[in-house]
C-alpha cells in the first residue's frame, strides 16, 4: 500500500489512494460544520488545514467505502465513532447484534442500577444510622426482586437506545453485522450468528473494539442458574440465601454489596493471599472494616475452587471443592445455594482473523503500541489497524476503552504527538461506601521511590473531619494522596468513603495536567462539600493546616 506522506498544504496535489496527513500541529479542536459549502479557493486561503482535511476525506472516499470502520459497538467503539464524526471521518460501526456491548447490556449500567437499588435498601435498613438523624422507619423495608431486576434491565435498554440514536444522529452507519478481517483495511460482514459473509467493506483505517467476556476457570461448570457469571447475576432471577463469590475483585465486591443488602450471606473464595489483592493495601484493610466485617460475609483466601458443580434451587446445593492455591492440597468442600464466578474476563477476539494477518495474540489479547496500533509477530505496527478497550487488555474499564478510541482517532487525524496517559485514568468500585483510585498504590509508589531515589510523600484527608459527611452521617473513610516530596508530583490517590467515585477526579485531572500538590493545596473548595476531604489531604501534603 503506497502511503503518501505530505504536508497539509501540498495535499491537494497528491493523487495516491492512501493519503495520510502529517500534521503534528493540526488544529485538534476544530468542530466546524463540514456540510457547509465553501468557495474552495477562499477556504484554502482562510483555513488551509481544514480545507486540506476535507480534500483528504474526499480523496479517501474515492478508494475506500469508509474512512473508519469500527468492529464492535461497545463504549469503546461508540467513543471512537463519535470522535471520528467530530473529525469529519466517514464512519461505520459493526454491532455484532449487541449494540452497547458489555458496559451497557451486561456491565456498568445494569450493575450500577442494582447497586443503587440495593444501596437504598441497605440505607433504609440501617436503623441506627437513621435514628441518629431522627428518622424511624415503621414496618419492614422490603423490595420487589422482579421490580429491582426490571429497573436494571430497562435502564440498560434505554441507554442502548440512546447509544444507537447518538451514533445515527451524527451520521455513523450502524451495521448490524459481525466483522472479520480479510486484510488490515478490509472487513467481511457476517450475519451476527452465522459464519457466512454478506459483503466486504473497505476502510482507510479499522479499529477492533470487540471487548471481553467472563473468564471461567477450568473445573467450574456454569449453568446460568445456580452457578453463574455476572452476565446472569445481573438478571437477578433470584436472591440466594447463601452465595459463594469466587474472586474478590471489582465484580465480586460490587455483587457482595448487592447480595448482602438484599439479604444473602456471602462467602468469598479468593486465590490471592488477601481479599481485594489489586487494591492499595491500606485501602483494602479499610474496605474489610467497612464492607466485610460488619456484614454477613466470610472469606477463604489463598484457595482455588477447582471443582464447582451446579445444583437445583431449593433441592440440591452447589458443590464446591477448595484447594490450597500454592500446594494444591484439599482445603474444604462447600455446599451453598449459588456461586458467582467473578475471576476476571477474557478478550473476545475469536474469529476476527488476526492470526492470518501475522498477529500473535497474548492469551487472546491483541498486542498494541501506545497509539493502539496492532502489532504483528515481529512487534512492528500494522498500518491502519488499531485495537482499543478490553480486547487489548491494557485497562478493562469503560472510560478507558472510550478514551483509547478518541486517541486512535486523533492519531488517524494526524495528531501523532497525542498519547493517552493510561496512568492518569481513574477507577472506582461502586460499593457502599465507594472505593476509588488513580495512579500507583502506596506499595508500587514506595518501590518506585526506592528505585529512583526520591522521598515519597503521603497525606490523608478524613471523612470523620468533614462537615458534609458528618451531616449525612456517613463519616467513615479516608482519602490518601501519594506524591514526590521533591517536586510535588502526584503519584496516586486512593479514596474509600461516600461518593469516592466522584471525588477521585480532582487528583486524576491534576495528574493529567501535571499540577503539583503544593499548587493544588491553594485551590479553593466549596464548604461544606465532600471535596474538602481532598483539600485536607492536599493541604496536609503541602504542610498547610486544613480548615
Ligand atoms: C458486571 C460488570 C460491571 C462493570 N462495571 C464497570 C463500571 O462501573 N465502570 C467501568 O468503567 N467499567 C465497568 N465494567 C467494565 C466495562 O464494561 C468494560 O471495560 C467495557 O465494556 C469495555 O468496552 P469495550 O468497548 O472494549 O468492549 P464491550 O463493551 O465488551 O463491547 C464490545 C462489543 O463488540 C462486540 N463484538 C465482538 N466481536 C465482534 C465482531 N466480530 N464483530 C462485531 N462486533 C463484535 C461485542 O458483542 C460487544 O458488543 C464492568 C464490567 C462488568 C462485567
Ligand atoms: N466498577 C468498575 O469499574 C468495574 C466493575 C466490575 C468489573 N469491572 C472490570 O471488569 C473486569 C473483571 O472484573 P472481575 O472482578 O471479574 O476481575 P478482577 O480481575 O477485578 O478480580 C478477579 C479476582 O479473582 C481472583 N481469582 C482469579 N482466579 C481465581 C480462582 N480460580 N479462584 C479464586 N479466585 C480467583 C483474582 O485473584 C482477583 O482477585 C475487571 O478488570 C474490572 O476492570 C470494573
Amino acid at each position: 500500500m503506497a502511503t503518501c506522506r505530505v504536508s497539509v498544504l501540498s495535499l491537494t496535489f497528491c493523487t495516491s489512494f492512501d493519503v495520510r496527513v502529517r500534521s503534528d500541529n493540526l488544529n485538534t479542536s476544530f468542530t466546524g460544520n463540514r456540510s457547509e459549502p465553501v468557495a474552495r479557493s477562499a477556504r484554502h486561503r482562510l483555513f488551509p488545514r481544514v480545507a486540506s482535511r476535507r480534500s483528504r476525506v474526499r480523496a479517501v472516499q474515492a478508494t475506500y467505502d469508509y474512512d473508519l470502520v469500527i468492529i464492535g459497538a461497545g463504549v469503546g467503539g461508540h467513543g471512537a465513532a463519535l470522535h471520528a464524526r467530530s473529525r469529519g471521518l466517514k464512519t461505520a460501526v459493526l454491532t455484532g447484534g449487541d449494540a452497547g456491548g458489555t458496559c451497557v447490556n451486561r456491565g456498568c449500567v445494569p450493575s450500577k442500577a442494582l447497586l443503587a437499588a440495593a444501596g437504598k435498601v441497605r440505607e433504609l435498613r440501617t436503623v441506627e444510622r437513621l435514628q441518629a438523624m431522627g428518622i424511624s422507619v415503621r414496618g419492614q423495608v422490603d423490595y420487589d426482586r422482579q421490580a429491582v431486576s426490571n429497573h436494571a434491565n430497562s435502564l440498560a435498554s434505554r441507554v442502548r437506545g440512546n447509544l444507537v440514536q447518538s451514533l445515527r444522529g451524527l451520521g455513523v452507519d450502524v451495521l448490524d453485522a459481525r466483522g472479520a478481517l480479510v486484510a488490515p483495511q478490509k472487513v467481511e460482514l457476517l450475519k451476527p450468528r452465522e459464519r457466512t459473509g454478506e459483503r466486504v467493506v473497505t476502510a482507510r483505517d479499522v479499529v477492533i473494539a470487540t471487548g471481553s467476556v467472563p473468564a471461567v476457570p477450568p473445573g467450574i461448570q456454569v449453568d446460568g442458574k445456580t452457578v453463574f457469571t455476572s452476565d446472569d447475576a445481573l438478571k437477578l432471577e433470584w436472591v440466594p440465601e447463601w452465595i459463594a463469590i469466587i474472586g474478590s475483585g471489582y465484580i465480586g465486591l460490587e455483587f457482595s454489596d448487592v447480595y448482602t443488602a438484599l439479604g444473602s450471606e456471602v462467602t468469598f473464595i479468593e486465590a490471592a493471599p488477601k481479599l481485594m489483592p489489586s487494591f492499595d493495601a491500606e485501602i483494602s484493610r479499610y474496605a474489610e472494616r467497612l464492607l466485610i466485617s460488619p456484614r454477613p460475609v466470610d472469606a477463604y483466601t489463598g484457595v482455588l475452587a477447582t471443582k464447582v458443580v451446579p445444583g437445583i434451587p431449593g433441592q440440591k446445593p452447589v458443590h464446591i471443592e477448595l484447594v490450597n492455591a500454592e500446594t494444591k492440597a484439599p482445603v474444604e468442600v462447600l455446599q451453598v445455594d449459588a456461586a458467582l464466578v467473578a475471576t476476571g474476563r477474557r478478550p473476545y477476539t475469536d474469529g476476527l482473523g488476526l492470526e492470518k494477518l501475522g498477529v500473535r495474540l497474548n492469551k487472546g489479547f491483541v498486542p498494541v503500541d501506545d497509539h493502539m496500533r496492532v502489532l504483528d509477530e515481529t512487534g512492528a505496527p500494522i498500518e491502519h489497524l488499531y485495537c482499543i478497550g478490553d480486547a487489548n487488555g491494557k485497562l478493562m474499564l469503560a472510560h478507558a476503552a472510550s478514551a483509547q478510541g478518541i486517541s486512535v482517532v486523533e492519531h488517524i487525524a494526524g495528531n501523532t504527538s497525542y498519547r493517552l496517559r493510561m496512568e492518569c485514568i481513574p477507577a472506582a468500585c461502586f460499593t457502599h461506601p465507594e472505593i476509588s483510585m488513580v495512579g500507583f498504590t502506596e506499595e508500587q509508589a514506595r518501590a518506585i521511590a526506592e528505585r529512583e531515589r526520591f522521598e515519597l510523600g503521603k497525606a490523608l484527608g478524613h471523612f470523620r473531619a468533614n462537615s458534609k459527611a458528618l451531616a449525612e452521617n456517613h463519616a467513615e473513610g479516608i482519602a490518601k494522596v501519594l506524591f514526590r516530596k521533591d517536586t510535588g508530583e502526584l503519584l496516586g490517590m486512593h479514596i474509600i468513603g461516600m461518593h469516592a467515585a466522584d471525588l477521585i477526579h480532582e487528583a486524576a485531572n491534576a495528574m493529567q495536567t501535571g499540577i503539583p500538590v503544593h499548587k493544588l493545596a491553594f485551590a479553593v473548595h466549596t464548604h461544606p462539600t465532600l471535596s474538602e476531604i481532598c483539600d485536607e489531604a492536599f493541604k496536609a501534603a503541602a504542610g498547610m493546616a486544613a480548615h
